[in-house]
């Protein structure tokens, strides 16, 4: 006899063990939280990096989950400011997320992300972010991949070939204690305005000096200190025409390394010198740029696509669109759309059901709706096309999302569509 097999519906999280309480961690309870989160990512960090850590988690919200008195769970949100098409919100971005081995899968990561949630919302920012550890764990949250980044790297044992002459106005190095005054401003140039990337993150003078000017690496204490150097632009508004932020190691065996963590430039001419400098690092044989935009003009000015390879791409920034409609409203639209959205969200039901979305470069409403819908789709699948890396085309071929009206996808494609493909750099 033919069996009948019941619908398939995902195992849902079980509530959390019900004497599990979450509240914040107070300034005082910061050491247990680390000591926590070094246990789960099998670290031992010198006092040093202890202290940074301290010192980060001062200006971020701190949620624990405490089982009786002790801290079984811990996260914490960086208050980021994150560059979205046509402006910037409010945007927790959300880090040391960490449950202890003897209480995992039992809702502990739900229970503190259903109270950043809330959080978030009372404090009025629309979406939140994150860096994965593992790809799997977030999209049930409805967390989306926002930005992608790709690794490129240049065998540098020759010379880069290119098809563009580069720049030839001189070469400065910098010193650490210039780059916030000197690299800050030319930087925020490149997260809003005309020719700005969505999904970056606004750095403060801190955030400079301690993260991107620290001696030592985060993660390879082989590497040398930040180098970083600069198109000189004498004539210009900005004293410089582009940057780059490198450090580099050598083998005893071996050409060494180049590592680029960021390059940003006025024109694909200032990139081909800055790209032909760190190339012609002497000792040096690679140069990995980890985190370049998928639409790096390198890409297509290098002459020798063997020389200059992709070797990965992976999901960087993670949005969550914590309230759709004020974040559908904060960003610009390029062309006009009219269409009703059924939104599935489960976490956060007040996103969730029908709603029209009516956008044009003059601006955008999103309000609920009984008509019929135009396209539906998952909370976290809006969230990878909200900043224009993901196109919603591409989410109907893949069965993500469902278009009942034809040419639906194809018009939010146009409307979300941004010059540039949005990009973050800043891991946390
Ligand atoms: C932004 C960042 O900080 S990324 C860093 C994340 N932290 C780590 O990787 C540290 C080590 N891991 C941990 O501390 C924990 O395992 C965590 C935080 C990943 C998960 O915490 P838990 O309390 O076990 O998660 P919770 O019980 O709430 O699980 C929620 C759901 O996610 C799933 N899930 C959780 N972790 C994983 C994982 N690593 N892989 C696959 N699924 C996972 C659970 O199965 C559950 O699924 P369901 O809703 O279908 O039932």
């Amino acid at each position: 006899m033919e069996q009948v097999h019941p619908p398939v519906t995902p195992p849902a999280t079980p509530p959390a063990t019900p004497s599990i309480q979450f509240r914040d961690i107070p300034e005082a309870g910061i050491d247990r939280a680390l000591s926590l989160a070094y246990l789960v990512f099998h670290e031992s960090p010198e006092d040093e990096k202890r202290k940074h850590h301290r010192d980060l988690l001062l200006d971020c919200v701190r949620i624990g989950a405490y089982d009786g008195e002790e801290l079984v769970g811990f996260l914490a949100a960086f208050p980021f400011t994150v560059s979205v098409p046509g402006g910037e919100l409010p945007c927790p971005g959300l880090t040391f997320v960490s449950v202890a081995p003897t209480h995992r899968r039992r809702g502990v990561l739900s229970g503190m992300i259903a109270e950043m949630f809330a959080k978030a919302s009372a404090d009025g920012a629309p979406i939140a972010s994150l860096w994965a550890s593992e790809a799997v764990i977030y999209g049930r949250f409805g967390f989306g991949p926002g930005t992608h980044g790709s690794t490129v790297e240049i065998d540098s044992r020759r010379p880069l070939a290119l098809r563009i002459t580069p720049d030839d106005r001189p070469l400065r190095l910098l010193d650490p204690s210039e780059v916030p005054d000197v690299l800050g401003p030319y930087y925020d140039r490149t997260r809003t305005g005309p020719t700005g990337r969505a999904g970056r993150l606004a750095r403060t003078e801190a955030w400079w000096r301690e993260e991107w000017m620290a001696e030592k690496d985060e993660e390879d204490d082989e590497l040398s200190p930040p180098r970083v150097v600069t198109v000189v632009n004498p004539a210009g508004p900005s004293p410089i025409a582009g940057y780059a932020i490198y450090r580099t190691k050598t083998h005893d065996d071996a050409p060494g390394l180049v590592r680029l963590d960021d390059l940003e430039a006025d024109t694909p001419a200032v990139a081909a010198a800055l790209w032909r400098y760190l190339a012609a690092i002497d000792l040096t044989g690679t140069v990995r740029a980890w985190g370049r935009p998928q639409d790096d003009p390198l890409l297509l000015f290098a002459a020798d696509r063997d020389q200059v390879r992709v070797t990965s791409d992976f999901p960087a920034l993670w949005i969550r669109l914590i309230d759709v409609r004020a974040a559908l409203s904060a960003r610009s639209w390029a062309a006009p759309v009219d269409a009703v959205l059924d939104v599935r969200d489960d976490r956060l039901p007040a996103n969730a059901g029908r709603h029209r979305l009516t956008a044009s470069p003059d601006g955008c409403a999103y309000e609920r709706t009984d008509d019929p819908a135009d396209l539906t789709l998952d909370v976290r699948d809006l969230a990878a096309a909200y900043l224009g890396g993901t196109e919603i085309t591409a989410l109907v071929r893949a069965g993500l999302a469902e278009e009942h009206t034809p040419g639906t996808a194809t018009a939010l494609d146009a409307a979300l569509r941004t010059a540039l493909l949005p990009h973050t750099v800043d891991e946390f």
